[in-house]
């Protein structure tokens, strides 16, 4: 099937029908990124995704005057609108269609980017993919819509997986969709996915991997490259709500994450709370201040996980990794070519890797994920 408006839409780059070719190209385009740099890495090709399409577990789109949903346009006000996008699930966009024939049928008010006017900015959906729960979030220009009550139980009652529904205020002039307030229109303002035999809760606010299945192999992968004995001190930065960091902490003494994201941050206590671990604390800071408060403190740290956004690390993290001397650093990354910058400043102050192993989290697109173990020169 060909997605009709591939050309205009801007999410996906490659071609459905040629998935080999665009893992090769993806491999080919990283080695030559590293072959600019004086780096020797071996790249591993990339790692098939098991789902190529429906593999998104959060769908997020805007609605026109006309009721049409879809992404805005780059540098534009209009919007491409689309029925289904293959990425999707198929229920976020029978979720959606059912959404679009509601708001229809009520009239209700859409937000105008232009005039900075009307209610609704987006609906944003997650998805637990291995629980079957189903968030949905309306993104408002105000901090109440009169009809939600009526809408969230004909949307429930349509669509037993829906677990929450949370009202998302953003009444400022800005292309980022979340604002910072949101409101608990119908359960309990989260879900919960299971991943790797744990489970956790998300909030709209949250990091989460959008991959569930590629997800797995990925973190299956970066935990197997380090040598672990038990009794190890773990950081996990950049943590999220917790998810790698919970995962490791069954196997060493202690883990300790940090994520600046308050919600992100809650969420991660609670779902340590939830498997029973008692090994693993999170801190909610700038990940880069609070590596340079550990090297102030002297701590002793074994292990650092670390998965940055896409601008990737800081040379003052990275300073800090160097005074609390980690034998071993594993390095995540949703763009290879800051890794690769990173890894650059890693060698000058003594960490080597020889290997990076590539992981397709996001098919068709442009994107792709990379691990790297660093190891200490002695
Ligand atoms: C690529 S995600 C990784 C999350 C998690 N490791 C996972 O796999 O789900 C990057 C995370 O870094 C967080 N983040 C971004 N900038 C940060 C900073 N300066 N300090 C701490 N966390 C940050 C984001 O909120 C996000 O949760």
């Amino acid at each position: 099937m060909k997605c009709p408006i591939i050309k205009r839409c801007g999410g996906c780059f490659y071609p459905q029908d040629q998935y080999q070719e665009e893992l090769k190209e993806k491999t080919l385009f990283i080695e030559k990124e590293i072959k600019k740099t004086k780096l020797k890495i071996d790249v591993k090709p990339t790692v098939a995704s098991p789902l190529v399409n429906g593999y998104r577990n959060k769908a997020i789109v805007a609605f026109n005057q006309k009721y049409e949903y879809g992404l805005y346009e780059e540098h534009s006000q209009d919007i491409i609108p689309y029925k289904h996008c293959l990425l999707h699930e198929d229920i976020m966009d029978e979720i959606l269609q059912y959404i679009q024939s509601y708001l229809r049928k009520y009239r209700v008010s859409i937000y105008d980017r232009k005039r900075h006017k009307g209610l609704l900015r987006h609906i944003l959906i997650r998805r637990g993919v291995k629980t079957d729960q189903t968030m949905v979030v309306l993104v408002c220009n105000e901090n109440m819509w009169r009809g939600s009550k009526q809408f969230c139980n004909q949307l429930v009652k349509k669509f037993p997986s829906i677990k929450t529904i949370v009202l998302n205020v953003n009444t400022r002039r800005t292309p980022i969709v979340l604002g910072n307030e949101d409101k608990v229109l119908y359960g309990k303002g989260f879900i919960v996915d299971e991943l790797c035999g744990l489970k956790f809760k998300i909030s709209p606010q949250s990091f989460y991997q959008i991959n569930h299945d590629q997800c797995v192999n990925l973190y299956t992968k970066a935990l197997s490259l380090l040598n672990i004995k038990g009794n190890e001190t773990a950081i996990d930065a950049y943590c999220g709500i917790g998810t790698i960091g919970m995962i490791l902490s069954q196997n060493v003494k202690q883990v300790i994450g940090v994520e600046s994201n308050r919600d992100a941050i809650k969420d991660a206590k609670n779902n340590a709370r939830m498997n029973q671990l008692s090994n693993i604390q999170f801190v909610c800071d700038d990940a880069t201040e609070f590596m340079k408060k550990l090297a102030k403190e002297k701590h002793k740290v074994d292990v650092v996980i670390m998965d940055p956004p896409r601008s990737g690390s800081t040379k003052q993290f990275m300073d800090s990794v160097k005074i609390l001397n980690p034998k071993q650093v594993v390095y995540i990354s949703c763009d290879p070519t800051t890794q690769i910058r990173d890894i650059q400043y890693f060698k000058k102050i003594g960490y080597h890797t020889d290997t990076m192993y590539l992981y397709d989290m996001f098919p068709h697109t442009k994107h792709v994920e990379s691990i790297v173990l660093l190891t200490k020169v002695v």
